[in-house]
């Protein structure tokens, strides 16, 4: 597994060597783990999708629960603490290798904004076909976290987050996100960014990004 430090390069071209002393946040590095990796995080991806969508006869889900059981027990040894696992360290793969986020590809990431693509599966479902609404403001947090990083801005939390629903979000659709800073002001960094299917909108959301003070989590 090689590690290679993440591009904490300002705007103005200065290496931010503060990055690591701005509230309490542990530092992230990006992270090339070994080739079965992606493979296990997507075979994960099916599993929550069929977890939330199955209806099978009892002893099918005792032979699966046997199964994750073993699964589980196969892998505690090797928990390890934040921020050194592959999970959302691995930025080519669909959301950066972390089954919390949607399995997106980041198709921009520059001070001019961040653009990612992809699709909501089944395990994301809210209603009626539809991605559930929560699942929204979880794509555009993340994004505003990548967005906040590319811009050059030190480590900043999400103070509000105001996500416009304009159209129902539909499953299994290629889909894009695209958002990017508005302004500074002080600590604050003011983003805006919107939910496309083509050329439809179907949600925007501003957001306020804080830098954190010394100290603070
Ligand atoms: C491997 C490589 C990968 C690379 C690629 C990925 C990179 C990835 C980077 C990760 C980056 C992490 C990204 C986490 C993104 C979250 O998701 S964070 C989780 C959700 N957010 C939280 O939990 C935050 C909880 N809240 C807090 O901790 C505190 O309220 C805050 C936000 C730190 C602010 O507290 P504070 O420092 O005491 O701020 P405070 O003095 O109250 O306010 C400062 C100013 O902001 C204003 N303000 C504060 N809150 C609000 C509000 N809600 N509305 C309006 N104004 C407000 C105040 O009015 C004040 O304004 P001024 O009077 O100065 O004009």
């Amino acid at each position: 597994m090689s590690e290679q430090a993440a591009d904490v390069t300002g705007v103005d071209g200065k290496r931010d060597d503060d990055y690591e002393h701005h509230g309490g946040f542990p530092k992230y590095e990006a992270v090339t783990p070994g080739p079965d990796w992606a493979r296990f995080v997507e075979g994960m991806r099916t599993l929550q999708d069929l977890a939330v969508s199955v209806d099978a006869p009892d002893d099918v889900v005792a032979q699966a629960a046997d199964q994750v059981e073993k699964l589980a027990a196969v892998l505690t040894p090797y928990v390890v603490p934040e921020g050194r696992s592959p999970a959302g360290r691995t930025i080519e793969l669909p959301g950066r290798g972390s089954l919390l986020m949607p399995p997106w590809h980041i198709e921009k990431f520059g001070p001019d904004g961040v653009r990612s693509a992809g699709e909501f599966r089944r395990y994301h479902l809210g209603g009626n076909g539809a991605a559930h609404g929560g699942t929204l403001p979880l794509l555009f947090d993340d994004l505003m976290g990548m967005i906040v990083h590319a811009y050059g801005r030190p480590i900043s939390r999400t103070a509000y987050l105001h996500v416009n629903y304009r159209a129902i979000t539909p499953l299994n659709t290629p889909l894009t996100v695209e958002g990017s800073v508005d302004r500074v002001e002080g600590r604050k960094t003011f983003i805006t960014a919107q939910l496309k299917k083509g050329d439809t909108l179907l949600a925007d959301c501003e957001a306020l990004m804080l830098e954190l003070l010394p100290g603070q989590p």
